[in-house]
C-alpha cells in the first residue's frame, strides 16, 4: 500500500506547506466534523450515504460533533446512529481540512479507526453497510482526496492533510504522514 501512498501528488507536503494551508484557514469558521473507519483484517465497512452531502457516495461513518460530547464520543455516536454498530478500540488517525471554494465555512474532520465492534453493521436511513476488500476499494464512488489517505490508515499510520474543493474536484491539497495521532490533530492551531 505504502507505493500508492508515494504516487500521490499530494504525499509530498512538507510540514510548511501544511502551515501556509492552515494560515489560509486561520480566521475562518470551522465546522468540526468525525469520520469512523471499520478496519477488520483485510476488509473495511463502507456505507453509501442515501441523503443530504455526499449522497451517493461510500464513506466512512460520522458527522457533526454534538454540543456537550468529545469529540471521539460523537464519532461513536455517529457510527451507532448511521451503521448501528459499538466500536470498541476506536483510536485517532488523523485530521484533514477541507475548504469549498465560494465557502467561508472549512470542514475539520477527524478520522478515527477501528477493529473491533458489538453489534451487527445494519443499514440506517442515511447509509447502507458493506464490507470491501482492501484491495477493492470503490475509489470512485468516494471523495476524491480518500484515495490520497487511505493507504496511510491502512498501513497503520497517521496524517494530516487539508484539500480545496470546487464542487466535488480537488483544486489542491496537501497531505503529510505525521510521527503520532497528536502531531496530525495539533496540524492547524487550537484542537478540542
Ligand atoms: N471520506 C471523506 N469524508 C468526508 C470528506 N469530507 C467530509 O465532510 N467528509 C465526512 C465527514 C462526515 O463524516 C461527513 C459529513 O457529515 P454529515 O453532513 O453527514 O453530518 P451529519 O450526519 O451530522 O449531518 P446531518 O445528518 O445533520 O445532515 O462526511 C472527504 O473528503 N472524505
Amino acid at each position: 500500500m505504502a507505493a500508492v501512498t508515494s504516487a500521490s501528488p499530494f504525499a509530498r507536503a512538507s510540514p510548511k506547506m501544511i502551515d501556509a494551508a492552515a494560515a489560509a484557514a486561520s480566521g475562518r469558521p470551522l465546522k468540526l466534523l468525525t469520520l469512523l473507519l471499520v478496519v477488520q483484517g483485510d476488509r473495511v465497512l463502507l456505507g453509501m450515504k442515501k441523503r443530504g452531502f455526499g449522497m451517493g457516495k461510500y464513506n466512512g461513518y460520522g458527522g457533526k460533533v454534538e454540543a456537550g460530547e468529545t469529540v471521539l464520543e460523537g464519532a461513536l455516536r455517529e457510527l451507532h446512529e448511521e451503521a448501528g454498530i459499538k466500536a470498541t478500540d476506536a483510536t485517532p488517525r488523523g485530521r484533514m481540512l477541507f475548504e469549498f471554494r465560494g465557502e467561508e465555512t472549512v470542514m475539520d474532520v477527524r478520522v478515527f479507526s477501528a477493529s473491533a465492534f458489538e453489534g451487527e453493521p445494519t443499514e440506517s436511513e442515511e447509509m447502507t453497510t458493506e464490507w470491501f476488500g482492501v484491495d477493492k476499494l470503490p475509489f470512485d464512488r468516494m471523495w476524491a482526496d480518500d484515495r490520497h489517505w487511505f493507504p496511510i490508515l491502512l498501513d497503520g499510520g497517521f496524517f494530516r492533510g487539508y484539500f480545496e474543493f470546487e464542487k466535488d474536484k480537488i483544486v489542491d491539497g496537501v497531505l503529510e504522514r505525521t510521527a503520532d495521532a497528536d502531531t496530525a490533530l495539533k496540524a492547524f492551531g487550537a484542537s478540542k
